[in-house]
């Protein structure tokens, strides 16, 4: 390796005039961006913790093979658990721990799907007898609910669950190979449980999809139980990246479980095998999947939020063109056709903050309401949770991607981070229900609000994220007759969910302004991020603005106008604005957004370690390269 200066390495912050220029308190923006004193004081904590100890070291991801991978992340949850149990971290602390490890393992599901859904879905002698175990890990479970031939249509799953009231049993059964249970996480080659998902069936009728306790695995040796057959499905997307989980496959042959692991809270099975439906909605089968979708929410704003810290640190740093007098070079971030790509992210980030915290909120709220009985807030609930999950994770995924574009040719280098993460997180477009069919559960909410306005059989007025309406004069002309059609409207409708959806992300954002925020600057460079994200909006949706007549040809030109003066407000403070996200060089994982932007020295350094170049005249070359230099390939055995 040519040498690089030590001094080019250490200690020099070159992004230290950038920093000198902001003109607003980051400490208290990291405390608004955390959530609250306490939130930061944890995730500040955690996020060094975990930088610091080599056994969650991560930059060697991309290079290994699939089972290497796999073992290393099998190593880490344990050692993960064992820092949990050792230090006796809370709850909310191993909940950073795990965010700041930054790998998706097995424990996610169990963590994130098996337990809530036995807590969701089980009644509380079914939850006094698993959770305990859970708990310990004692038993490790996923959420096997897709099949090979079904994901987003849940009623069409065909897998069954057939009651036998001679043995007070159930018998699951895959009648197909389709209905093979194909996805689950955890599922592949660790969980010994799974809540899988059945067509249940007692006396020979019917009732529909229901959550299911089976042990799939010996608890003696993790070989499978008697008529499961179990597996991984196999290489995804990208290197490192979601390999680090086991996605798996999962058969029944009449497998047969005790009638007390059919999760009753909203149904019953009795051992004379009568079925009885509670005053439960049946909707709540579908639970888990809600509180989930709001977790993806609070976790978009952290994907974007790192991929616009990386782009714009780089940014800075980066310069191509313009030198005068022989003085340096432009910095790229300097540019407005940069700044009219970057600095929209970065306003979605902080709003995709700020909705998440809504939405926890509004998660923590209905789900109140559910234990005292009172469900009528759960299909805007479901609406508000499916539509952002959907409109956050699109946003993300398009957002991590153009991160990488604005970073040129050095994006798409391992190194800078961005590959793997946009390959970890594009999945979510998909998982927790596809963007597109999740768009037409938001719409069918709205379509079903706007035929009842004003009817004579509902007195119910809209309220929540829907109040708006009974003020739109348009909708209350077209209520008649609005759900004939769906199918043939549905990409249209679609578009109209993202709006609404997009709505709710702005009012939030304003009625965050509207709070008290303390600290020099902060709440103005907050405005500043909130105008942005909605002129950008308007700005981008034009068209559908100026046909509807909302806006203009005028108002377009302003709106325009002011977003180019915003960008000028938050040039100077780009830096710090993503300082304020308060993330560790270990969990960014980007040379290309390290903190101290000594950029070029540590891309030459990191090259240097790839294992091609381990050594000088590379494995292949006598078998290969020579011979077709000495026009000898002819000849060689290839
Ligand atoms: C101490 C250590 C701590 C460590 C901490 C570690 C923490 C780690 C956390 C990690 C977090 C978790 C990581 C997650 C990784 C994700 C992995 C992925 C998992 C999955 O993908 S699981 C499978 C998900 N599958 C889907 O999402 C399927 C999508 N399809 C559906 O949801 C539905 O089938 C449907 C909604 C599309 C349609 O359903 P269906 O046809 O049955 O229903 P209808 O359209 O007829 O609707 C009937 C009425 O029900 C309402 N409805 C539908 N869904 C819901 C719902 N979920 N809730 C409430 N109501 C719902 C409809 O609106 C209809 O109502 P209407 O009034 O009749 O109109
Ligand atoms: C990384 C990953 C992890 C996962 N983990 C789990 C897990 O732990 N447990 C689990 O049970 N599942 C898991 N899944 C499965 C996941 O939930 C499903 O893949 C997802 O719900 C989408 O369903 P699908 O695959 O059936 O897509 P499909 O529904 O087949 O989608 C294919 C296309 O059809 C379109 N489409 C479908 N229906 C309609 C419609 N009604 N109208 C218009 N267009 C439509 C979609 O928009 C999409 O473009 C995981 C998936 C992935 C990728």
């Amino acid at each position: 390796m040519e040498g690089v200066g030590e001094e080019e390495m250490e200690g020099v912050d070159h992004l230290a005039h950038e920093r000198n220029k902001s003109e607003f308190d980051v400490d208290a923006m990291k405390i608004v961006w955390a959530g609250s004193p306490h939130a930061f004081d944890v995730s500040d904590r955690i996020s060094k913790l975990v930088a610091s100890d080599p056994g969650f070291r991560k930059d060697n991801r991309s290079t290994l093979s699939r089972k290497e991978l796999f073992k290393n992340t099998l190593r880490k949850a344990a050692y993960a658990w064992k820092t949990i149990v050792d230090l006796r971290l809370s709850e909310e602390e191993a909940a950073k721990l795990r965010f700041y490890v930054d790998e998706p393992a097995f424990t996610d599901l169990h963590w994130g799907m098996f337990i809530p859904a036995i807590k969701g879905q089980g009644t509380e002698e079914q939850q006094q007898k698993w959770l305990p175990l859970a708990y310990k890990m004692q038993i490790i479970g996923c959420y096997a609910q897709t099949e090979l031939g079904h994901g987003s249509n849940v009623q069409g799953l065909e897998t069954t669950a057939t009651f036998d009231s001679q043995t007070d049993e159930f018998i699951i059964h895959s009648p197909t190979l389709t209905s093979s249970k194909w996805w689950p996480g955890g599922l592949g080659k660790v969980a010994t449980h799974a809540i899988a998902y059945a067509r249940l069936i007692v006396g020979g009728r019917e009732h529909g999809v229901h959550g299911f306790i089976v042990q799939l695995r010996s608890l003696e040796d993790h070989s499978p139980l008697l008529g499961i057959t179990v597996g991984d499905i196999g290489m995804k997307f990208g290197n490192g990246a979601y390999n680090t989980m086991d996605n798996g496959v999962l058969q029944f042959d009449h497998v047969r479980i005790p009638r007390n692991q059919m999760l009753m809270r909203v149904s019953q099975v009795t051992c004379e095998g009568k079925y009885k439906q509670s005053d439960v909605p049946r909707q709540l089968v579908y639970g888990t999947m809600v509180y989930v979708r709001q977790t993806i929410v609070a976790d978009a704003s952290c994907a974007l939020s790192r991929a616009v810290c990386i782009a714009t640190r780089y940014s800075a740093v980066r310069r191509q063109f313009g030198s005068q007098n022989g003085g340096p070079e432009t910095q790229v971030i300097d540019y407005k056709t940069q700044q009219s790509r970057l600095f929209p992210l970065l306003a979605s980030a902080y709003a995709f903050r700020f909705i998440g915290e809504w939405l926890k909120w509004l998660y923590a709220d209905v789900t109140q309401r559910l234990q005292a009985n009172d469900f009528s807030t759960l299909p805007e609930a479901h609406a508000c949770t499916a539509g952002l999950k959907s409109l956050t994770t699109t946003a993300t995924a398009d957002g991590i991607e153009e991160c990488r574009k604005l970073c040129g040719g050095h994006g798409y280098l391992c190194s800078s981070g961005l590959p793997e993460l946009f390959a970890v997180y594009v999945p979510a477009c998909t998982y927790e229900g596809d963007n597109t069919v999740l768009l037409l559960q938001v719409a069918r909410f709205l379509m079903k609000t706007v035929s009842q306005l004003g009817s004579r059989l509902s007195s119910k007025k809209p309220v929540g994220t829907i109040a708006y309406m009974t003020r739109v004069e348009h909708l209350m002309q077209c209520r008649c007759g609005v759900q004939r059609g769906f199918a043939e409207l549905s990409a249209d409708l679609v578009e109209a969910a993202v709006a609404h959806c997009q709505l709710i992300v702005v009012s939030k954002f304003i009625e965050k302004l509207q709070q008290e925020i303390p600290g020099k600057g902060v709440k103005q460079q907050l405005e500043v991020l909130c105008n942005i994200y909605a002129l950008f909006l308007l700005h981008k949706h034009q068209g559908d603005f100026l046909s509807t007549g909302c806006i203009t040809p005028k108002h377009a030109a302003l709106a325009n106008d002011e977003l180019r003066s915003l960008y000028s407000q938050v040039r100077p403070n780009a830096i710090a604005l993503v300082d304020a996200f308060n993330y560790t060089d270990h969990y960014l994982g980007s040379i290309l957004g390290c903190y101290d932007g000594n950029v070029y020295p540590k891309l030459y350094e990191a090259a240097w370690k790839d294992p091609l170049n381990e050594s000088v005249v590379p494995d292949g070359y006598h078998l290969y390269i020579r011979p077709l230099l000495k026009q000898e390939i002819r000849t060689a055995r290839l």
